[in-house]
């Protein structure tokens, strides 16, 4: 073990500014990474070359020890060294061998909601902003001259790219960010983007079947949407008439009919005109069975969301509710066009919602998304609101070996989180 991972064990009592957080600045400016993991030095030590999958880093040695009568000033200086491997690049979501990040080992220990906790939280949002940034295509860099500079600015923002030897845990924790992305952990990234759960087009023309409280692609069980959903339904059809302009002249739009259900509520409400987007042909075809199509007050729109929402825009149609739920698709999809759409559609008082499960198999992710998508929306002059909602308890781990448990047959457990945050967003007054 490092002298650095040794430090990060806090055992000498109390823990302070000269004997810690000095120390810690001394190794990182020697030139030790704030990312050296554990199985690296014990590799070195022992003379090993073959890289192992876990990475058990400085940051999680720290959230593994705080001690539990930690004092004020103990915390204060804990805080620091946090923030200073933040400042050098410690990964947020990197993983030890228990498929725990720093954060995922604080709420182990009861730290959910702690300063500890918020630090874990921010430097993911600020990772996951900045990177988006610097993917940006938009955003320039300059040429030689400041190649270090910019060299250094991915370091700090994306370090866990340039040190995790394997980068495949590193995709994954990112990859369940994103909504609608349901792989398996045995499945690679790669298939699973290119899978019916991760790639639009695979999916449009994947078959799928309604069966159990569930609608699923017929092959490879990838759950589409399940029954246990109904209660988050439910929230995301009340916020959409909650703030109507004219009561004679309510307009709602569902992207994504999947099962029905929220469709099926918004109905019991009876709008003026109901407008549902659905691209797959295997749900228009139930939709057509079950009547949709003769329904008065309903329009569908009939391909992707993408291809058919923009042309309302020319035609003065706006909208008291959106709602968006679809499958394959990725947050992306969501910044880069839903929210133009939304900010096009929504009339003045309207109230937009989705299912958030932007990183839900994951707490530390979810409350990192939560922030990301917060700021992503007031770029939009949005503004969300989340009420905090408890989810079913047979989505979580506990339940995995229970009859009850949700994922029975299901391929990817694709939440995770005992709470669901229910998303609603207006125009900022
Ligand atoms: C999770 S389900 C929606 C469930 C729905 N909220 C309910 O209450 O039953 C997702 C639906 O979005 C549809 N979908 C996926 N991508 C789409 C797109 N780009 N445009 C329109 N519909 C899409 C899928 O075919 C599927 O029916």
């Amino acid at each position: 073990m490092s002298e650095l991972h040794e430090l990060c064990y806090l055992k000498t009592r109390p823990i302070t500014k000269e004997t810690y957080l000095d120390s810690l600045k001394g190794y990182l400016k020697a030139g030790i990474p704030a990312t050296y993991t554990l199985e690296e030095a014990y590799n070195y030590e022992n003379g090993i070359e073959e890289e192992q999958s876990s990475t058990t880093t400085p940051m999680h040695i720290i959230c593994e020890s705080i001690p539990s009568d930690i004092n004020k000033d103990e915390e204060s200086v804990v805080l620091q060294m946090m923030e200073e491997l933040w400042l050098n690049g410690a990964g947020w979501c990197l993983v030890n061998e228990k498929n725990e990040t720093p954060g995922c080992v604080l709420l182990r220990r009861g730290l959910h909601g702690s300063k500890y906790w918020e630090s874990c939280v921010d430097s993911g949002v600020r990772a996951e902003v900045l990177l988006r940034k610097l993917n940006d295509p938009n955003v320039e860099f300059l040429d030689d001259p400041n190649e270090e500079i910019e060299e250094d600015i991915v370091e700090e923002a994306a370090p866990v790219e340039e040190e995790v030897p394997e980068l495949t845990e590193e995709e994954v924790v990112i990859e369940e960010s994103q909504p609608g992305s349901k792989n398996t952990k045995e499945e690679s990234v790669e298939d699973m983007y290119n899978g019916p759960a991760g790639a639009t087009e695979t999916y449009l023309k994947t078959e799928l079947e309604y069966k159990d409280g569930a609608l699923v692609t017929k092959e490879g069980s990838d759950g589409v949407m399940m029954q246990w959903e109904d209660q988050l339904m439910k929230a995301g059809c009340e916020s959409m008439f909650k703030s109507i302009e004219d009561p004679t002249e309510v307009n709602i739009v569902n992207i994504g009919f999947g099962m029905g259900i929220i469709d099926t509520m918004i109905q019991s409400k009876n709008p003026t005109k109901h407008y549902i987007c659905e691209a797959h042909p295997d749900v228009l075809k139930k939709m057509r069975q079950d009547g949709w199509y003769e329904k008065p007050n309903v329009v569908i729109l009939e391909g992707k969301w993408q291809d058919t929402l923009p042309s309302l825009l020319t035609e003065g149609v706006f909208f008291d509710g959106i709602y968006y739920d679809t499958f394959s698709e990725h947050y992306e999809d969501m910044v880069e066009d839903l929210f133009d759409v939304v900010v096009g559609l929504l009339k003045p008082t309207g109230i937009f919602s989705f299912f958030n499960g932007l990183g839900a198999d994951r707490l530390v992710c979810y409350e990192v998304y939560k922030k990301v998508v917060d700021i992503d929306l007031s770029n939009y002059g949005l503004n969300v609101e989340f009420q905090s909602l408890p989810a079913p308890v047979t989505t979580l781990e506990e339940a995995d070996n229970s009859e009850d448990s949700v994922w029975k047959d299901i391929k990817r457990a694709y939440w995770r989180c005992p709470v669901y945050y229910h998303p609603e967003v207006r125009f900022m007054s």
